[in-house]
């Protein structure tokens, strides 16, 4: 499509425009807004939006291209799964224990305020008072100051409890909105919690990603992939969090859709078959020592040198760094406006290795919007050895090869009657054990004479169980192995759908020139919620079939279309069409009748042509599929330019 006339910049950019006109359009509302009106609302409803028929469309075609870019095109094993979810699960996978913020209690009113938030808010905001003039009369921050404020929000993901509580401590941080001071942070698990059945004993989580669901059922799908290694799952459904403070609409909510790739692969080859397909890719990246540095800045370099640098850490990582850049840029994400901003230690979840986010610029500032994490064996590891079933990978080598390990030997005679119906689980733990624990388990019993391993639960409720000599012995063997069996490494992209939605609607807003109440979205055909506008100039009958006709036409070739017949004048109702992101516009007239000819305007230039109703389809058809650019569009029909439109 043709380029917009106006993109806005940075500073120009209207946030309260903007979201009028996406209320206005429908794109989204707030949930329960007619009930949070009531003066009987107790209840707190931020966070939580609707989508309306605009936003859903555009959310539809935003999974639509996801499905086909990464589940259709890497050949991904789909999966739908509960959102409902035992606690035992989410106990082992570690969310219980980890899945948590930190919130500061404002000590007068009582609100919560995310504590890395609040100290990010107050310091930006002292930097701007201090730094541009915007407080009349406000004292300008000494140099020191500056860098040091820069320097703590260069890593604020980085700070614990303590760390924050010491930043609020030392930089004098109260509420922004009351001045009030704040408590101590504390941590505040952000899952939903709910009983399953009427009995109170059986308690769940609403999940907080859609991963659990996908590593449980992971031995199913290697039987499903015939036992071929490495591939990869996938799941698209909603998650949930408890935000403990969310004010930035639908960047932040406590429902949203979430899209993730498990991608499953050996440790020991980390390579990527595909991965000279994105080698020569330019990524931003914004790397650990760089922020740790105090710096913001990212740097170009291609995923090849990137990867051969370790700089990313292997070559599926990066594969999949690419192929999300390839994504936002089919998406119509500005392409200067994307960074992959590595994980600083403290920030990484509880089951992370290694991260990169994919940031997107907003007027929020850089906004994580696909996180690409890898979870290392710590999943499927936890999962195994909770359940007692085995989450591992058997490889067979082509060649027998001679191997020397320590084995462990369980005195069945005695561990039979010694732990009786919890035996087998005894058992199931020592197989489990892997070398390196063996070896030092080796060096403890010989010392010590008994060891304690880890164990699935036992009757009893515990999870370990104390080994004598008597019971176990540990030696070194050699012998020729002809299986190798490992727990899959899994690298994990996650899309927030909602966020790229969100960020994707600012980054293509702007208004026709001198004219702030002409907004466009300039959204690319593929995204866009409707794809054609037909506008009959008339409501004479005759017009109005002709609209039926085209209409039912386009809907045969599977393009969403959106008849227009109101009697708004035509600049009226192709500026309403701006707004909703419609990039193609059929006007049908008093010619149409007579000579068969309709006219096709593009969004963006308002340029319009004119052709007879096979041309225009056509036109259309080579528009959509991508073999046909309007330029040469234009080419080859009547072109009007760009008309003066009546609004
Ligand atoms: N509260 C939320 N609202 C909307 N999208 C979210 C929210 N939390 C996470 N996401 C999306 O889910 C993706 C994967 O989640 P992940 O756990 O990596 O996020 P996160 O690091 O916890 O995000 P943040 O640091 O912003 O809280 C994110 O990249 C983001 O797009």
């Amino acid at each position: 499509m043709a380029s917009s006339t106006t993109t806005l910049k940075g500073d120009e950019f209207d946030r309260q425009l903007f979201e009028s006109v996406l209320k206005r359009r429908f794109f989204f509302t707030e949930a329960f807004e007619i009930y949070r009106l009531s003066p009987n609302f107790k209840g707190d409803n931020r966070g939580l939006f609707d989508y309306g028929p605009p936003g859903c469309a555009l959310q539809a075609n935003i999974v639509d291209m996801w499905r086909k870019h990464f589940v259709l095109e890497e050949n991904m094993l789909e999966m739908d799964c509960t959102v409902v979810t035992p606690e035992l699960v989410l106990k082992t996978s570690g969310h219980v224990d980890k899945f948590a913020d930190w919130m500061c209690k404002d000590s007068v009113k009582g609100d919560y305020l995310r504590a890395d938030h609040l100290v990010a808010t107050v310091l930006k905001a002292r930097l701007a008072r201090g730094t541009r003039g915007l407080v009349k009369d406000s004292p300008n921050l000494e140099q020191a100051t500056i860098d040091e404020y820069n320097g703590i929000l260069a890593k604020i993901d980085n700070y614990d409890g303590d760390g924050l509580a010491e930043l609020i401590k030392q930089h004098g941080i109260r509420n922004p909105e009351n001045n009030n001071e704040v408590l101590p942070p504390v941590p505040f698990n952000l899952m939903f919690k709910s009983t399953i059945g009427p009995s109170t004993a059986a308690p769940i989580y609403l999940r907080p990603e859609t991963a659990q669901g996908q590593f449980l059922n992971f031995k199913k799908l290697l039987d499903y992939n015939q036992g071929s290694m490495p591939f990869a799952s996938a799941s698209i459904g909603k998650s949930y969090r408890n935000e403990i403070s969310p004010r930035t609409g639908l960047l932040r909510v406590r429902e949203f859709l979430l899209a993730e790739i498990e991608h499953y692969v050996d440790p020991e080859k980390k390579q990527h078959p595909r991965f000279r397909e994105v080698s020569d890719i330019v990524l931003p990246l914004l790397d650990r020592e760089t922020q740790l540095s105090g710096k913001t800045t990212s740097r170009t370099i291609t995923i090849g040198q990137a990867v051969e640098s370790k700089v990313i850490d292997n070559e599926t990582l990066g594969y999949f760094m690419g192929r999300i850049m390839l994504f936002l840029a089919k998406l119509g994400v500005d392409q200067s406006k994307v960074r992959f901003r590595q994980h600083l230690a403290n920030e990484m979840a509880h089951y992370a290795c290694d991260c990169w986010d994919a940031e997107l610029l907003t007027s929020y500032g850089w906004v994580e919007c696909v996180g690409c994490a890898d979870r290392s064996a710590y999943d499927l590891t936890v999962h195994a050895r909770y359940t007692g079933t085995s989450l591992a990978v058997k490889e067979v080598l082509p060649e027998p090869v001679k191997v020397e390990e320590w084995q462990a030997t369980l005195d069945k005679k005695r561990t039979g009657p010694r732990f009786k119906k919890d035996a087998k689980v005894v058992q199931s733990a020592v197989e489990a054990l892997d070398q390196v624990a063996l070896e030092s388990l080796a060096a403890e019993l010989e010392k010590n004479g008994a060891v304690v391993i880890e164990t699935p639960a036992l009757s009893d409720g515990t999870m370990n169980v104390e080994l004598s000599q008597e019971l176990l012995a540990i030696s070194k063997i050699t012998r020729l192995q002809s299986i190798r069996e490992y727990t899959p490494n899994v690298i994990e992209p996650s899309f927030g759908i909602g966020r790229i939605l969100y960020s994707l609607l600012e980054q293509v807003y702007w208004h026709r020139p001198n004219d702030a109440a002409r907004a466009v979205l300039s959204l690319p055909l593929a995204v866009a919620p409707n794809k054609v506008l037909i506008a009959p100039l008339s409501s004479h009958p005759q017009l109005n079939a002709i609209s039926h006709r085209l209409s039912a036409r386009l809907r045969k070739m599977g393009i969403a279309n959106i008849i227009d017949a109101s009697s708004a004048s035509i600049g009226k109702r192709y500026a309403r069409n701006d707004e909703l992101g419609t990039p193609l516009g059929m006007t049908i007239d008093f010619d149409t009748l007579t000579d068969g000819s309709v006219t096709l305007r593009e969004r963006d230039s308002m340029v319009q042509v004119r052709g007879l109703e096979d041309e225009v389809m056509a036109a259309i058809r080579g528009l959509l599929e991508g073999t046909e650019t309007w330029e040469q569009v234009t080419g080859r029909m009547e072109v009007f330019g760009a008309q003066e439109e009546d609004y």
